[in-house]
């Protein structure tokens, strides 16, 4: 009898167990890393993660564990659910422990001085590990409560790409596969800026043509964009693109479109963030995101607005007078321009 390698999940957030729950769902033995030990010991006993996914059951075969090494050293296969502000700062002192592993980013950020992407960074701390990305529409709380859902498993590691299909695939939960990894990834950080923007639309009372302009719109300028840096605009059309930009710009348990609501509500950004008490990723990438974008010379009317709200100390009736009164482009400019 074959003796079933037990899962990592690293990160006790609301992703982070989402995932692990899933996994364990499908018969999996699951060890779910957090940092904080009277975390996993409160988990451990109560069967639920409070903080992050108040009222979902945890389910036996989900361990929480603050050991970090001994998790590495009983998984193969590890999904890393970190804010990206933490991963690099928490997998580099393990680096070696890493060699050899199936490496799956879950993390839709984007690292600040570097504008690397966390698988990217994942191949550069354990170079001889087996890299992949999973994205998606995928609300945490969502998944955890078995709303049925979709997501992209991302890898030119064929043999990873099934694994994961193999262990996370379930009675609510497909994963496709894609070769795209860079596509699928950089899809699930741009978007979370453009949820910001969603949600200070709602909040301003802004009619559903406004909506649909702005995640249409949002749409080909991520898209440009990611053309620019080489990506296949043809991943942009999938579940980690227009999936997760539609779901993300149009739901309030979005994290980031709470963000933009509460900034549309008047309050600051940092009181928008503390709010939340959650990670909203998009409030970092729009820095890095604006940076680059004027570095490649990337017309990105809707990343500049939303920077000039945020740090230039612009008003949102400048920054929508601006936008409207901008000259008019093509719409679908980005897939010729492509060369794809
Ligand atoms: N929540 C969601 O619906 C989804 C989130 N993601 C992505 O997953 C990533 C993680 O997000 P969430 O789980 O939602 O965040 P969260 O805010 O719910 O939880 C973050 C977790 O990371 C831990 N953490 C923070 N700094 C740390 C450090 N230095 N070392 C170790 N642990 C640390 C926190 O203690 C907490 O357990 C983000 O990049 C997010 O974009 C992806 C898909 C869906
Ligand atoms: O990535 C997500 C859904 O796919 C989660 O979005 P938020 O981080 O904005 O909650």
């Amino acid at each position: 009898m074959t003796v079933q390698q037990p899962i990592a999940v690293i990160g006790g957030g609301s992703f982070g167990t989402a995932i692990a729950n899933l996994l364990a769902e499908n018969g999996q033995a699951v060890h779910l890393w957090m940092r904080d030990p009277e975390q996993a010991e409160a988990i451990r006993s109560n069967r639920e993660n409070p903080r992050y996914l108040k009222g979902v059951r945890i389910l036996d075969g989900v361990q929480p564990t603050s050991d970090l090494p001994a998790t590495l050293a009983a998984c193969e296969l590890v999904f890393v659910a970190l804010p990206s502000s933490a991963l690099r700062q928490a997998l580099q002192p393990v680096c070696e422990a890493l060699t050899g592993k199936m490496l799956v980013s879950t993390t839709k950020g984007i690292e600040a001085q570097s504008f690397k992407l966390m698988s990217q960074i994942l191949e550069e701390i354990a170079p001889d590990a087996r890299i992949g990305v999973l994205s998606g529409p995928n609300l945490a709380r969502e998944v955890a409560e078995h709303a049925l859902t979709a997501s992209v498993i991302a890898s030119e590691d064929e043999a990873l790409c099934r694994k994961v299909q193999e262990t996370l695939h379930g009675r609510t939960f497909r994963v496709y596969a894609s070769r795209d990894r860079f596509g699928v990834e950089l899809g699930g950080a741009l978007k979370n800026v453009y949820a910001i923007m969603s949600g200070m639309a709602a909040a301003l009372g802004m009619g559903e043509n406004t909506k649909s302009m702005l995640i249409t719109r949002a749409l080909a300028e991520m898209t440009r964009f990611a053309v620019n840096l080489g990506a296949n605009p043809m991943t942009f059309l999938g579940l980690a693109g227009v999936g997760d930009l539609i779901v993300t710009c149009s739901s309030p348990k979005s994290r980031n479109y709470q963000v933009g609501h509460a900034l549309g509500e008047g309050l600051s950004l940092e009181n928008a963030v503390g709010r939340i008490g959650e990670v909203a990723e998009g409030v970092n990438t729009i820095k890095v995101l604006k940076a680059k974008a004027d570095e490649l010379q990337v017309y990105m009317p809707l990343v500049t607005g939303l920077h000039a709200i945020l740090f230039e100390g612009r008003t949102l009736e400048q920054v929508i007078e601006a936008l409207m009164s901008g000259e008019p482009k093509t719409d679908v400019d980005f897939i010729s321009a492509s060369g794809f």
